[in-house]
């Protein structure tokens, strides 16, 4: 970060999880005994320069408590019915502190390496220009419902992960406008390229899944502990 650059960093986690199917929403889904959001708190708590956190809780989430948080630089606030609207109540929210950078990940994303995000923020600083944590798309992809319709040249294809960093006013700009539009946000980098603003795609490591379905519990476990053996 620039000497005097504040970072911030948001993390949505006002789902519900319907995917999961599950009693609770997945966020609070235990993994190798902890709530999956704690595992992802207490990743980015360790990351530099960062000044504040905020987390979009649901207004009907019965789960949280502030004991989930891991240190004073994190708040919460009320998310909104989609993911984009958590993230701009969580802009919102962070107005006063007026940070120069936002980083956006989602709580349910825990397995994301701390040296990929060092990456993306170092690219976006040095760069000055938003980026997004992805990955080259690794299978063939076809287009079509019951039947093929085609397969989708994938050379130009990647995976879009978070976190997405971006300057602070130009994100909250971005997804104010590209909402009011009835635009469909589903990531941060979606609405900045509504807005014709430079996105960079920062290559990462492909264990950064988004915990979204009932097969992808063991396997979060199996990755947590293969990355406990590394840092023994
Ligand atoms: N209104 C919403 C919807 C989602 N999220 C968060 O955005 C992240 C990625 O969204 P997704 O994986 O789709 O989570 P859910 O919306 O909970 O899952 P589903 O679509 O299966 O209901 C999650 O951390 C989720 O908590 C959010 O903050 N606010
Ligand atoms: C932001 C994201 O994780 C990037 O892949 C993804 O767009 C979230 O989508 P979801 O439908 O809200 O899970």
């Amino acid at each position: 970060m620039k000497r005097n650059d504040k970072l911030a960093v948001i993390i949505p986690a006002a789902g519900v999880g319907s995917r999961m199917q599950a009693q609770v929403p997945k966020q609070y889904i235990p993994l190798l005994g902890k709530p999956i959001l704690v595992h992802t708190l207490e990743k980015l708590a360790k990351l530099d320069g960062v000044e504040q956190f905020m987390v979009a809780v649901s207004k009907e989430d019965s789960y949280f408590t502030t004991s989930l948080l891991p240190d004073s630089r994190f708040g919460h606030c009320d998310g909104g019915k989609e993911r984009a609207d958590s993230v701009l109540l969580a802009l919102r929210a962070l107005a006063s502190s007026k940070p120069d950078w936002v980083l956006v990940h989602d709580a349910a994303r825990p397995l994301v390496a701390l040296e990929d995000i060092h990456h993306l923020i170092a690219k976006c600083v040095n760069e000055g220009q938003g980026g997004i944590l992805a990955a080259r798309v690794k299978d063939t992809i076809k287009c079509g419902a019951e039947l093929v319709q085609k397969t989708v040249p994938r050379e130009s294809l990647w995976q879009a992960f978070t976190p997405q960093m971006f300057k602070y006013e130009e994100l909250l700009a971005a997804l104010e406008l590209g909402l009011a539009q009835g635009a469909n946000i589903t990531d941060e980098a979606s609405a900045m390229e509504l807005q014709k603003k430079p996105v960079q795609l920062i290559a990462a490591r492909t264990d950064n899944i988004k915990i979204t379905t009932p097969e992808d519990l063991p396997l979060a476990e199996f990755i947590i502990q293969q990355q406990g053996k590394q840092h023994d």
